[in-house]
């Protein structure tokens, strides 16, 4: 059994897989024509059209999959000339509109294009775009994809599962929309979220793309303009609370794990006490994780590791760097808490981690009222901040100013809070070579910008952004480089490696190993020019990479039990 573990892992790497599935189809004429997945439009044989009943259904030349595939490219292409000028997320939502119709008409296509186009076409399908378009969700609603369980449906999930239409499911996303990226509470407009993430796990991951089901678990908002909208299309009621709350995501689990007890479950923007409710009641009874809290963190950690490299220090240093959080929700909290481990884990019992978390109250110290228990083990004694002439609540510009951190990390979820006072403080920061992460989603909501955090904090800085920026034209024909520090390097391999492990659960040892593996894919010399993570276009590689580590970690931990 390990040995044939082991040879899937090498195989990971080899090929960067694609999970193939028996494909029977059943249908025929214009259901078929109807089906994106299985739709070829003008591309159907003349054979074919006899055998599936399109003859006369279509007109009669035959456009092949390659010329389909270059009037999509010219279609989109053109767009983008056509529209150059105009509002930006006027532009984005355009190019949006155009790829999910190709999403909805011929999926064989759709993911052609996207994998080909990737660098091009993530922040479309992804981060920023798909904020802005859940923003818009209602108004641009056409046809449904995914599924969608609300509280209406509670004692009726486990059938309603059967009516997903494909036998097997290998990823599901999951969200209740309670924090959309950085936007907060969009209701059931949030499923935009679950598509974006499953579309990069069939682009990097090559899952098969009748194998994911996007969800969204609709228990109310309290975002009081969508309660108000006539055109909203979720349940107009509050949120649930409680085990009336609890006993919804419980059903949903069961049902799921009925169905396919091989699924990987991947919570996604919930807001933080279920993030982490949820994650510990389920994490050892059903194959999840939650990205917002590991997938972060797991990247965060590979970028802080980068940074050490960056500053030329053995990564042992890691240890004595002073990091700056400013967010104490899910993210921030995950980030701090891999970011401890990895501490301890070098220094041992001596470990004494610089980390300093911020919220939307200041510094959090012991001395705080009322703290959040998740905070509480990251909070500061006054005894070990007194000396910096800081104490509990201190703002973010008396904090950078006086701890002069090596690192600044925003996932606060609050554009432009690293202004240009808190970027200048970081001049004086007491590493040669300071990082700021500003890695809140979407743009808008980014801590500062790429050009800004340049122009103030300095040249040398290394930098990254949650969303793209493009790289900075510092003069000279020097470039600052913008790397982006996105959870999406992280979630496709621990997905695709927790789901070919065949592990009844995911383990801290298998997050380490992703987490461990980003880290070490970037070589000295990219390093050396700031570059901390891979570029977009490499996704593919480097989630079959993060794949195979997980399984590795799954196979040594005795967990894995093989995938069939
Ligand atoms: N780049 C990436 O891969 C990821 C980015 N994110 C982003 O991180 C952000 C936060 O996500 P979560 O932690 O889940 O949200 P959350 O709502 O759980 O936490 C937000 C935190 O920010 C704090 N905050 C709010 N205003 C503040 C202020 N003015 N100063 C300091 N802190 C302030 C809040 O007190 C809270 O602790 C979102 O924008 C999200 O898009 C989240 C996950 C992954
Ligand atoms: C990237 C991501 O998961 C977020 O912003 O929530
Ligand atoms: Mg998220």
């Amino acid at each position: 059994m390990w040995r044939l573990v082991r040879s899937a892992a090498t195989n990971l790497r080899r090929f960067s897989t694609a999970i193939p599935g028996p494909c029977i189809v059943h249908k025929r004429g214009t259901d078929i024509l109807h089906d994106p997945w299985f739709n070829k439009d003008t591309g159907f044989p003349l054979t074919e059209r006899d055998r599936l009943g399109l003859r006369g259904l279509l007109p009669p030349r035959v456009i092949s999959f390659e010329q389909q595939y270059d009037r999509f490219m010219e279609s989109y292409r053109s767009l983008e000339k056509n529209t150059q000028g105009q509002q930006e997320g006027v532009v984005s939502l355009a190019k949006w509109r155009i790829l999910n119709r190709l999403h909805d008409r011929n999926e064989t296509l759709y993911y052609r294009v996207l994998i080909d186009n990737i660098e091009d076409f993530a922040p479309i399908i992804y981060t920023p775009t798909v904020g802005l378009v859940c923003q818009n969700y209602s108004g641009l609603f056409r046809r449904p994809r995914g599924m969608y369980f609300s509280a209406k449906d509670k004692g009726e999930m486990m059938s309603m599962i059967y009516n997903w239409p494909a036998h097997e499911v290998d990823m599901i996303v999951l969200t209740d929309g309670s924090r959309i990226l950085g936007l907060g509470d969009l209701g059931v407009q949030g499923i935009g979220i679950p598509i974006g993430k499953l579309d990069v796990y069939v682009a990097a991951a090559g899952i098969n793309p009748q194998r994911i089901l996007p969800v969204m678990l609709d228990v109310g908002t309290n975002n009081q303009n969508l309660l108000e909208d006539r055109l909203y299309l979720g349940l107009r009621q509050p949120r649930l609370e409680g085990e009336e709350y609890l006993s919804i995501i419980d059903e949903f689990m069961e049902a799921v794990h009925a169905r396919w007890p091989k699924a990987i479950v991947q919570f996604e923007d919930f807001q933080m006490k279920w993030a982490f409710e949820t994650l510990q009641r389920y994490r050892k009874r059903f194959c999840m994780f939650n990205d917002d809290i590991q997938g972060t963190a797991g990247v965060a950690l590979a970028g802080l590791l980068g940074t050490v490299r960056a500053q030329g220090r053995p990564l042992t240093d890691f240890v004595n760097q002073k990091i700056v959080v400013v967010g104490a929700g899910s993210a921030g909290l995950g980030v701090l808490g891999m970011a401890v481990q990895a501490v301890s884990r070098m220094a041992g019992a001596a470990a004494n981690p610089q980390f300093f978390l911020l919220d939307k109250d200041g510094l959090i110290t012991k001395a705080r009222k009322n703290i959040d228990p998740a905070a509480a083990p990251f909070a500061k004694a006054p005894g070990e901040i007194e000396g910096l002439g800081l104490r509990e609540g201190a703002n973010l510009v008396d904090v950078v100013k006086k701890v002069k951190p090596h690192v600044l990390l925003g996932l606060s979820g609050v554009g432009g809070i690293f202004n240009e006072e808190v970027l200048k403080a970081m001049r004086e920061s007491d590493s040669t070579k300071p990082a700021i992460f500003a890695m809140s989603n979407p743009t808008l909501n980014a801590e500062c910008t790429a050009v800004d955090a340049f122009k103030h904090a300095g040249e040398h800085i290394v930098f990254a952004s949650g969303s793209p920026f493009k790289h900075v034209d510092l003069g000279n024909g020097k470039v600052g480089h913008v790397n982006q520090a996105n959870n999406m390097y992280l979630f496709p391999g621990v997905g695709l490696g927790a789901l070919l492990s065949g592990s009844h659960f995911i383990s801290d040892g298998m997050l380490l190993a992703a987490a461990e593996c980003l880290a070490s894919y970037i070589t000295d010399e990219e390093i050396q020019q700031g570059i901390l993570y891979p570029p977009t276009r490499s996704i593919r590689h480097i989630t079959a990479e993060v794949g195979a580590a997980v399984v590795q970690a799954a196979v040594a931990e005795e967990l894995a039990e093989g995938h069939w």
